[in-house]
């Protein structure tokens, strides 16, 4: 069992396993204790986010702590904090001008105005490209979903189908990554347990040919919502680019306008190379929406601005765990308030 098998059997597992043990029952004529609630999406957030905000808004405040006065040196110690939060090196030198010009209106009286000056220009940012995921104005809306091999895309799909099909809707994967076996047979775990179908060919099928009947099978279903998996493909090999863009060809050729969204997953904890495959694959894939994964337990989350204003692509949701309800919408004021734990 590959690695990533491992640890997504793992995930199985603990979620299997990890249910918390009966209570005892209380003392006659005590009161029962209080169940704990499950915390709230904002909460697990915040708490996803540690790392990112210790090494961000933490760094800050060591910054400004006991300042007198916020001056040009503290801007170009600051821009060091950004630089090395993967925000990246364009974002920050735009944030610090902005900051800048800030300064010399004298709206930065200490670090508090800092910070919310900050907050500020970093939420405008992410406005700036910010499109939420609709999946409607066509039936079957087809999403093709792409990436390196590990990043996350076939849990990041189970999330989704599960949450739309739990919706109502009516959905239908396929397992368009025919180079592991292993791949197929994590999709239909997720299909099973989201209780939506699978489509899938033999191991080493042309994923292309998965692709044509998966089209077929969600139009003569009318399906409302059919998600492709491709395989985890690397951007430097240029034939497996050659055949994502056969993949396309096929799905635009059996329905017109489709793929209706594009989106490239992407590990939130490799920094500067998910900006650089972003890049790529932007170009390459044609892609349309992006979904920043394992947000939880690193503290490159600054990526996700670098990402977002460098590409002009929006970031539809984050994952920030591997259950099931860990993959969200993107938003980006729940965002920065999380990161700046407001
Ligand atoms: N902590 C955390 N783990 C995640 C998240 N999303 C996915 N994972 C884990 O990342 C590992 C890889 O996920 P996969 O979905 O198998 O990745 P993939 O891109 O489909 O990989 P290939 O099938 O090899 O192309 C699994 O162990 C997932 O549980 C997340 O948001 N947070």
């Amino acid at each position: 069992m590959s690695d990533e098998q491992g640890g997504f059997f793992k995930g199985l597992l603990k979620r299997v396993t990890g249910a918390p043990a009966p209570a005892e029952p209380p003392e006659p004529g005590t009161a029962p204790p209080a169940t704990p609630e499950a915390p709230g999406f904002f909460t697990r957030l915040k708490n996803g986010l540690k790392k990112t905000t210790d090494g961000l808004v933490g760094r800050i405040d060591a910054l400004v702590l006991g300042k007198k006065e916020i001056n040009a040196d503290t801007l170009e110690e600051l821009e060091e904090i950004l630089i090395t939060s993967d925000i990246g090196v364009a974002t920050t030198v735009e944030l610090i001008r902005a900051l800048e010009q800030r300064l010399s209106r004298q709206e930065l009286k200490d670090g508090q105005a800092l910070k919310s000056a900050l907050k500020e220009e970093l939420l405008s940012r992410l406005l700036a490209c910010h499109q939420s995921f609709r999946p409607e104005g066509a039936t079957p809306f087809v999403v093709l979903v792409v990436g390196v091999n590990g990043v996350g895309k076939t849990t990041t799909i189970g999330k989704l189908a599960a949450r739309y099909a739990a919706e109502g809707k009516r959905v239908l994967l396929a397992a368009g990554d025919t180079f592991r076996a292993a791949a197929a047979e994590q999709l239909v775990v997720w299909g099973e347990r989201a209780g939506v179908e699978v489509i899938r060919h033999q191991e080493g099928a042309d994923p292309s040919a998965v692709a044509f009947d998966a089209c077929k099978a969600a139009v003569a279903r009318k399906t409302d919502l059919l998600i492709i998996d491709t395989a985890g493909r690397l951007h430097t090999k240029v034939n497996l680019m050659e055949e994502m863009k056969k993949i396309r060809r096929v799905i635009e050729r059996e329905i017109p306008g489709a793929p209706h969204e594009t989106l490239l997953v992407l590990d939130a904890a490799t920094g500067q190379n998910a900006l650089s495959q972003a890049r790529l694959f932007k170009e390459a894939a044609g892609v349309s929406g992006l979904a920043l994964t394992k947000l939880d337990g690193t503290a490159k989350g600054g990526i996700i601005v670098a990402i977002s204003r460098e590409c002009a692509l929006p970031v539809r949701f984050i994952g920030i765990g591997e259950s099931v309800d860990d993959l969200r919408d993107f938003d980006p004021q729940e965002f920065v308030n999380a990161l700046f734990q407001a």
